[in-house]
């Protein structure tokens, strides 16, 4: 390469608004230890020339020192600064040498304290101040141990003003955004509790608390002191969680652990083990070195975000598609930034933005593909809760089904005891017991309507001799044939009979005339008399004495008293010889 003067001495009177320095300077690497005299003892063949309107060096550098020549013809209008527009170069120097002459030293960068730059500013900012119609050797020295970008320009006071109104209205936009989606998911979070939510809120703060280093506003308000917290090491930091959270998120929003491929789960894991050894290396690797991995495996990291995002895509996960896409975003615009850091492309003005802007971007996507899985979530949760409502519904019927079934089975079953507890069983009439509460009951009812009682006592003749004649089974057989015979007799209800004792029937006769009751008697015993009880071969009558007690009740202690008539007349029917009426008159 031959000999390398500067290009031109730039008048800064003439400069208007801006002007870019790059292609007035030269420039040569140089080492650490080298001083301003060494650098001023070079020969022209040292140093090259940017024929480039920008200059990115990329990482290959760690020192260098750019030169060139101004002048000022005329008195200035406003106020000229020097500016290298980026705002991580760890030390910068400017010095304005007039001859052997120095006439002014500045220094930048964020290895040194904050308060030693001479303007507050997030990136180097430095007044020209030079003697009117004298050029003036301007070296600016910077050492970096990140990308060697360097924007350097002459601009005015009032341009540097208006690139940093434009500049903050940016980033109040974009951490405006941040800010509200933060809040919004925080509270979606606090609801839910679903760590995904968690993990998101965690990427998202490390996204913002990234940008906010990335952009020179850490190092401008919080850590102004590199000797208590150093830049640096809150980039590698910030990428340490924000590769880590990223992750996380990925990991838990796709639901790795559900993926069928034992390849994409290991895939998924050994990533999430190297941004957590990232993150710890944050605390002891150098810079240079951490900067260098780090992208890769952010490339990485996002790069398997999209792969999975694709897949669940494939394998029918709805949600996957807007997540996809957020990592497709993202991965073109850190892919921008990375050739950019690499010097591949050159964008140096518009760098600073497309991380901030493919974040966002990314971000606002994540949270519709959240809102998009919480649907479909919900969609299932509908669905699942229809199905059980069903089936609980069919069990329900079911069971009402077998209550009814049972309930009546219940009902058969208390009928049949109350038939079994109230009836005789050989002759279907009542029994004794059943007898005397229905009993007592006609009699309250007959005092209360002022009706008259019969009560027909009645008894089966020589019932032993036919037991002992034809056989107990036929005697059994005479019996269920009187049953019937005072069945038939009566008007049931309100006429009651029961089976009284052994082969003795009762009847009772409310609401009656007296000749009315000594009918029922008489036809009954005619009916006895009539009836030929067969059984088989055998063949007998049999008949009856009556005892016929008849009363208007007005006293319920009386009611037993009724019954004792009744019997009394009976005893009396028997004694006049049997097959009688014997009654009250
Ligand atoms: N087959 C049968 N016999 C019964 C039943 N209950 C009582 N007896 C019989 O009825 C008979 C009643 O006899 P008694 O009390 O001496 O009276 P009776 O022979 O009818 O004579 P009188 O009443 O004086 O006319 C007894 O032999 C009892 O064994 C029954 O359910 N079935």
């Amino acid at each position: 390469m031959g000999a390398s003067p500067v290009a031109a001495v730039t008048d800064i009177a003439a400069v208007d608004t801006r002007l870019n320095l790059i292609p007035t300077l030269r420039y040569t690497a140089a080492s650490p230890e080298q001083t301003l005299a060494d650098i001023q003892s070079l020969s022209d063949e040292d140093w090259q020339v940017s024929k480039q309107e920008h200059r990115n060096f990329g990482h290959s550098q760690r020192v260098i020192w750019f030169h060139t020549q101004i002048i000022k013809n005329h008195l200035l209008s406003t106020p000229i600064f020097l500016r290298v527009n980026y705002p991580h170069h760890d030390y910068i120097d400017l010095y304005l040498q007039h001859g052997e002459q120095n006439i002014g030293h500045f220094e930048g960068g964020d290895e040194r304290t904050f308060a030693s730059r001479p303007v507050d500013h997030r990136t180097f900012l430095a007044p020209v101040k030079i003697p009117m119609g004298e050029v003036v050797d301007v070296y600016l020295r910077i050492e970096t141990q990140g990308p060697m970008m360097v924007p350097i320009e002459l601009l005015t006071q009032v341009e540097a003003v208006k690139d940093e109104s434009v500049l903050l209205l940016f980033v109040g936009l974009y951490f405006g955004v941040i800010i509200i989606m933060l809040v919004y998911n925080a509270f979606i979070y606090t609801s839910l509790r679903d760590s995904t939510y968690l993990y998101y809120l965690m990427y998202m703060a490390a996204v913002a608390a990234q940008q906010f280093t990335l952009f020179g506003f850490g190092f401008q308000y919080l850590w102004k002191n590199p000797e208590i917290l150093s830049n640096n090491f809150m980039i590698m930091l910030t990428s340490g969680l924000m590769e880590t959270s990223a992750v996380l998120f990925v990991i838990k929003f796709i639901r790795l652990r559900r993926m069928r491929s034992r390849l994409d789960r290991f895939a998924g894991y050994s990533l999430l083990a190297c941004c957590v050894s990232m993150l710890f290396a944050s605390f002891f690797m150098s810079f240079s070195t951490f900067i260098s991995v780090v992208n890769i495996v952010g490339l990485v990291g996002v790069g398997c975000g999209l792969y999975i995002g694709v897949k669940g895509w494939l394998m029918g996960f709805k949600a996957a598609r807007l997540f996809a896409t957020a990592w497709l975003i993202y991965l073109m615009f850190i892919g921008w930034y990375l050739l950019d850091l690499m010097a591949v492309i050159d964008s140096t003005t518009y760098g600073n933005y497309a991380i901030a802007i493919g974040s966002v971007i990314e971000l606002s996507l994540l949270s519709f593909a959240f809102a998009d899985r919480m649907n479909q979530e919900k969609e299932l949760r509908l669905h699942t809760q229809a199905t059980l409502i069903n089936v609980q519904r069919a069990m329900n019927e079911d069971l009402d089904h077998k209550v009814k079934q049972r309930t009546k089975a219940l009902e058969q079953a208390n009928r049949k005891l109350e038939y079994l507890s109230t009836t005789d069983g050989l002759t279907g009439l009542f029994n004794r017991r059943h007898f005397d509460q229905e009993y007592e009951r006609l009699y309250k009812e007959s005092i209360k309507n002022k009706q008259s009682l019969a009560v027909l006592m009645i008894d089966v003749d020589h019932f032993k001799r036919l037991n002992d004649e034809y056989g107990h089974v036929f005697g059994d057989r005479c019996l269920i044939r009187a049953g019937e015979l005072i069945r038939q007799a009566l008007n049931s209800p309100p006429d009651i009979c029961a089976r009284y004792g052994g082969e003795e029937f009762i009847v009772v006769l409310p609401n009656v005339k007296y000749n009315q009751a000594k009918q029922v008697a008489e036809s009954l015993r005619h009916a006895f008399a009539n009836t030929i009880v067969r059984d088989g071969r055998v063949a007998a009558s049999m008949t009856v004495s009556i005892g016929l007690a008849f009363t208007m009740p007005t006293n319920i202690n009386q009611h037993e008293a009724l019954l004792k008539d009744a019997d009394n007349y009976l005893y009396q029917a028997k004694e006049n010889g049997r097959n009688q009426v014997v009654e009250t008159y």
